[in-house]
């Protein structure tokens, strides 16, 4: 049985006045990976700050993890963000603390208090991307794509129903994104729906999943070719 993850109906995104696009229709269901691909400039960031509600739903009506975008209140983005993960270009791993305790400083704000269950989850989640013995480092004494595994494990710790990634590999050498889409790939055979914004083709060809490009002000599906 599918269960939509997402739905969004005759959606328009907006930056300031310009608009971004438009007729925006697209149904995800639970279990899905789907990649968003376009050129610089084409939206692809706006559609994704529009799903975890950075970008404020203004056009047409929007439906993620069960929450209404378009009705969505200031006090409900917390809540919403715990069931969705979001994986950045940049890590965005807090330089001034060790992994454990970047991982500590989500699980408390997020209501977590009891020691043994964070310690426990901290664990799960590190092992789930490789990174099991990294806990005591520091994010600068990381690679990049070790840095980008550990801000995998952190999109984890509330478990989510959904995966953003917003060009994930847009940082890395070409070895490295394949490694991270290994994990990527993992946690979705396991369950867990994932979109992914990136222009990176060769990874598109490597790891075949539903496409979806933004031209033009829309988006569309696009049918990859199949190299023998
Ligand atoms: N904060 C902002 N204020 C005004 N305009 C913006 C803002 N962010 C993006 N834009 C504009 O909106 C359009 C879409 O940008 P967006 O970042 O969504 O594209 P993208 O496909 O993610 O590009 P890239 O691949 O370079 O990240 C661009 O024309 C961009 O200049």
């Amino acid at each position: 049985m599918s269960q939509s993850v997402l739905s969004l109906k005759n959606v328009t995104i907006y930056q300031e006045e310009k608009t971004v696009l438009t007729e925006v229709n697209l149904e995800v269901n639970h279990g899905e990976f789907l990649y968003i691909i376009g050129k610089t400039g084409s939206g692809k960031s706006s559609l994704m700050k529009t799903l975890y509600a950075d970008l404020t739903l203004t056009e047409g009506e929007g439906s993620i993890v069960g929450f209404d975008l378009a009705t969505l209140k200031e006090n409900d983005i917390p809540f919403l963000r715990r069931k969705i993960g979001i994986v950045f270009q940049d890590f965005k791993l807090l330089p001034d603390r060790n992994i454990d305790d970047n991982m500590l400083f989500v699980l408390k704000a997020t209501g977590w208090t009891d020691i043994e269950d964070m310690q426990n989850k901290i664990e799960e989640v590190l092992n789930k991307v490789g990174m099991r013995d990294f806990g005591r480092k520091m994010p600068h004494q990381l690679s990049g794509g070790e840095q980008q595994r550990v801000a995998i494990a952190r999109a984890l710790l509330n478990d989510p129903e959904l995966i953003l990634a917003d060009e994930p590999t847009g940082n890395l050498d070409p070895q490295t994104s394949v490694e991270v889409l290994e994990v990527l790939k993992k946690i979705n055979a396991n369950g867990k729906t994932i979109i992914m914004a990136t222009h990176d083709y060769a990874l598109l060809m490597k790891f075949p999943f539903k496409t979806l490009k933004c031209e033009d002000s829309k988006i569309f599906e696009v049918i990859q070719q199949r190299t023998a």
